[in-house]
């Protein structure tokens, strides 16, 4: 039986799918079997006439997961809004169920599983029902949050962890991205350190787009946190 990791957001594009991509690539490169799932997308993209995740999409190029698409993605919906509406817009009712026996599988298979929910953990799957805070208890795994680096950040991840625990919810650690080392940046990783007491915080740099993104986005994984870290966080 392997073990799992929840990859939430302060908000959504805060760089969850950023983070999994480097971390299912170190642990993978370290020799340890990895798989990354994404239980809910939506914002999908059209590829061979179908919607499919861009974020497992990413995930498996970046970290070359062989794993077959389907297992790694239950629902995925083209309107790039919440998944409660997505899923109201498009018919298809999100059986909680088949998110948790998917996990399930997965990890029955795996050494380790990165999971990544949708946007924050207060984001709705189900309306009036059931949000990604509610999955994280169900597959009963703890996480990692990915932070914006930049002004507003303190709030934001003050408010999500506070919430997270709660609920109860264990947090193993904070990745800090996009970050880019000015004054502010700095202070705002000092404070959200001093304030949450969590130990585990560490900073991944702002990789600029262009020829060879993908080799760039691994090396500055490989440069900022060891594999032993990550490893200290999932297990
Ligand atoms: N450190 C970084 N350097 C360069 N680009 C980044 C970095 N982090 C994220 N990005 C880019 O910013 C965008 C948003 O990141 P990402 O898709 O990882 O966000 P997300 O939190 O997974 O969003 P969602 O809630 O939609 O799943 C992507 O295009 C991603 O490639
Ligand atoms: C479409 C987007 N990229 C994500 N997949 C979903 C983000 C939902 C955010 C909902 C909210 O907090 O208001
Ligand atoms: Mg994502």
């Amino acid at each position: 039986m392997g073990k799992g990791i929840f990859v939430v957001g302060t908000d959504t594009e805060v760089g969850k799918t950023f983070v999994s991509a480097g971390a299912a690539y170190m642990l993978n490169k370290d020799g340890h079997g990895v798989c990354f799932f994404k239980p809910v997308q939506s914002g999908g993209i059209y590829e061979n006439g179908a919607v499919q995740s861009g974020d497992v999409q990413f995930v498996r190029k970046v970290a070359q997961i062989e794993e077959s698409y389907e297992r790694m993605n239950t629902y995925c919906f083209e309107a790039s809004v919440s998944p409660h509406l997505a899923s109201e817009i498009e018919k298809k009712e999100i059986e909680t169920e088949k998110l948790i026996n998917h996990y399930q599988k997965l990890v029955e298979t795996y050494d380790y599983v990165i999971v990544e929910g949708a946007g924050g953990v207060v984001v709705p799957i189900k309306r009036n029902e059931y949000c990604i805070h509610h999955l994280i208890k169900d597959l009963r795994i703890p996480v990692l949050m990915v932070t914006r680096a930049n002004v507003g950040t303190i709030n934001h991840t003050m408010l999500t962890i506070e919430f997270l625990q709660s609920k109860g919810i264990e947090i193993k650690g904070i990745v800090v991205n996009a970050y880019q080392g000015t004054f502010y940046e700095e202070d705002n990783v000092k404070v959200i350190s001093a304030m949450s007491g969590i130990e585990k915080i560490f900073t991944l740099g702002k990789v600029e787009r262009g020829e060879a993104f993908i080799e760039r986005i691994k090396a500055e994984y490989r440069n900022k946190l060891d594999v032993e870290d990550m490893l200290d966080m999932i297990r």
